[in-house]
C-alpha cells in the first residue's frame, strides 16, 4: 500500500524516552535485536507511510537521528513516562492524527499499523491483547491535546487512564500476537 492510499495523512512518534532499567540502563531504542537497533526495525515499518515521523528521546540525540524527521524530548529531565512524550509529539504534530509505538517492540509491522489506522476517526484507537488495554500501541486525534494539556497539569501521568478518559476504539488483538510483545530486558533479546 502507497503511502497515499492510507486514509489520510498521519504523524508517527516512536516512544525512546525511557530510563531502560530492566534492561540495565540502556538506551532501549538503540539496543540491537536480530543485529539492527529496535528503533531500525520501527523506522523500517513506519518510513513509508508518514512524512512526520518523530521520535521522543531523552538521549543519544546523534543516533537517533537519521530515523526521524524530528526529536522531541520531555520537559523535565526526570523521566514522568511515556505520557510525557506522547504530550511533546502532539505539540508539533503536523497532522490531525498520531499514531504512538514504542521502541521496544520491534516486531510490530505494517499490518498492525494500518488496523490501527482503519479505526481511526475522532476518537482514540488503543490495541488490546487478552482484554488488557496496550495504551503505547494507539492513534491519538490532535484536537485532544488541550485535553492533555490539563490532564497533564492536574498531574496525570498515565496514558492508559488518559486515553479511556476519551472512549477509545479498541483494535483486539490476540492474547498471543507477538507483535505487541515489548523486549524489556536482556534475556527477551535472543
Ligand atoms: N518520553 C518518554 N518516554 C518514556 C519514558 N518512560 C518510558 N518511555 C517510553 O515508553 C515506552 C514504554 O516504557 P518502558 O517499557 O517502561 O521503558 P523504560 O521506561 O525505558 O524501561 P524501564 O526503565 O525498564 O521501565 C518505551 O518505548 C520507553 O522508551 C519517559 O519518561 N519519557
Ligand atoms: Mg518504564
Amino acid at each position: 500500500m502507497p503511502a497515499s492510499a492510507t486514509p489520510q495523512a498521519f504523524s508517527v512518534v516512536l516512544l525512546a524516552g525511557g530510563r531502560g532499567q530492566r534492561m540495565g540502563g540502556q538506551d532501549k531504542g538503540l539496543v540491537l535485536w536480530r543485529a539492527r537497533p529496535m528503533i531500525a526495525w520501527l523506522h523500517q515499518v513506519v518510513r513509508p507511510l508518514t512524512d512526520d515521523l518523530i521520535i521522543s528521546c531523552n538521549r543519544n540525540q546523534q543516533a537517533y537521528a537519521p530515523y526521524a524527521d524530528r526529536l522531541v524530548g520531555d520537559e523535565s529531565a526526570d523521566y514522568p513516562g511515556p505520557l510525557a512524550g506522547i504530550r511533546a509529539a502532539l505539540q508539533v504534530a503536523r497532522h490531525p492524527l498520531l499514531l504512538v509505538l514504542p521502541c521496544d517492540a520491534p516486531r510490530v509491522d505494517r499490518a498492525l499499523v494500518e488496523r490501527l489506522l482503519a479505526l481511526a476517526e475522532d476518537r482514540p484507537v488503543m490495541a488490546q491483547r487478552a482484554g488488557y488495554w496496550e495504551p503505547l500501541f494507539a492513534v491519538i486525534p490532535r484536537r485532544l491535546l488541550p485535553s492533555l494539556e490539563q490532564a497533564w497539569q492536574a498531574g496525570e501521568r498515565s496514558t492508559q487512564r488518559w486515553l479511556r478518559a476519551h472512549d477509545p476504539v479498541a483494535l483486539r488483538c490476540a492474547s498471543e500476537d507477538p507483535r505487541l510483545s515489548n523486549l524489556n530486558s536482556p534475556d527477551l533479546l535472543g
